[in-house]
């Protein structure tokens, strides 16, 4: 697929020294919904800000659509819608105003039409003339996102979408997201919330200290998930896995005291009935048993907490 944007060797140390990003190669495919997740100051926000030209990089290149946003900012930035994560909008304006001149800075032609079907789209057209201020954090949030559509961007970034809203209108977010990618918008989205990128991305990327630390087809990651293990604590220690069990998958803790079996939960036959079995007829026996299943937010944060 082709990359809308790519990023490469990016850094960004900020005047105090601290390096928020450190040597970032990143391709965003068109067309796709990206999910970067990271913890707190990983360095999504600046990522985006970066890319949007809000900031600039210490060193590093960043292409939009083939444009670079330092040389080419103009261009670059035209292509690119962005939903902050702050609720900062002109108070005393009414959303279509608010909307429609938003358009206007990005020196589009003015559209009655184009912001009457944005606004019927986000379900804000009944508040078309209502003041910003006398919306609620929700609807606040929906003006943010067709201030960010008002120019008709290829990409649009929504850094923590969901963050403290309720479910209703998560899931409507949601909804419009993939509506947006259906028309062919590029979508990057930042979450804390590991349900959100499952539900919505292509593709996950996880940030950590500035360094991208994985960047995976989303069924690729979650093929891992369908994975469980099955630990056994065994009464005698083990200091070798005998031939016989060769057919399983099989680990053994380097005390030899745990022994786990690892199966795919979905197979219609796991095999943990034969392997109990096998381990009956070689006499190897265990005080307990226990089964888990790596969900994807097992993956994430082991991935955090290892790598650095
Ligand atoms: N202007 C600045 N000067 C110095 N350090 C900064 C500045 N802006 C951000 N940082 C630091 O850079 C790191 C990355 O911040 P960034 O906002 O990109 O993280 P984030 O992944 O978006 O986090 P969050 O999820 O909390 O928004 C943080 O440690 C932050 O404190």
């Amino acid at each position: 697929m082709e990359p809308i944007i790519s990023i490469s060797g990016l850094t960004k140390s900020y005047a105090n020294g601290f390096t928020a990003l450190d040597n970032v190669d990143l391709e965003i495919n068109k067309g796709e919904i990206f999910a970067l997740l990271g913890p707190n100051g990983a360095g999504k926000t600046t990522l985006i800000s970066i890319t949007c030209g809000l900031v600039n990089a210490t060193a590093g290149t960043v292409h939009v659509g083939g444009h670079d946003i330092f040389r080419d900012y103009r261009q670059a930035r035209a292509m690119i819608g962005l939903v902050p994560q702050e609720l900062t909008t002109d108070a005393f304006e009414t959303v279509f105003d608010t909307v429609s001149f938003t358009r206007g800075l990005f020196g589009k032609p003015r559209s009655k039409a184009f912001i009457e079907e944005l606004l019927k789209d986000l379900s804000l057209w009944d508040k078309r003339d209502n003041k910003i201020i006398t919306l609620s954090g929700g609807m606040k949030r929906r003006v943010l996102i067709a201030k960010a559509l008002s120019h008709e961007p290829d990409v649009l970034f929504l850094d923590e979408p969901t963050a403290g809203v309720d479910v209703e209108l998560r899931k409507d977010m949601w909804r419009l997201v993939r509506q947006l990618r259906e028309r062919g918008v590029t979508i990057i989205l930042t979450t804390h919330y590991i349900e959100e990128a499952e539900e919505m991305a292509d593709r996950i990327g996880v940030i950590r200290g500035g360094r991208i630390i994985l960047v995976k087809e989303k069924t690729e990651l979650m093929s891992t998930l369908g994975k469980k293990q099955l630990d056994l604590h065994l009464t005698e220690p083990m200091q070798v896995i005998p031939s016989a069990l060769a057919a399983y998958h099989l680990t053994l803790s380097p005390d030899g005291t745990m022994l786990t079996l690892h199966f795919e939960s979905r197979a219609e036959r796991t095999g943990v009935t034969r392997f109990l079995q096998a381990l009956a007829e070689q006499g190897i026996q265990y005080r307990d048993l226990e089964t888990r299943q790596s969900t994807l937010e097992d993956i994430f944060v082991d991935l955090v907490r290892h790598q650095s």
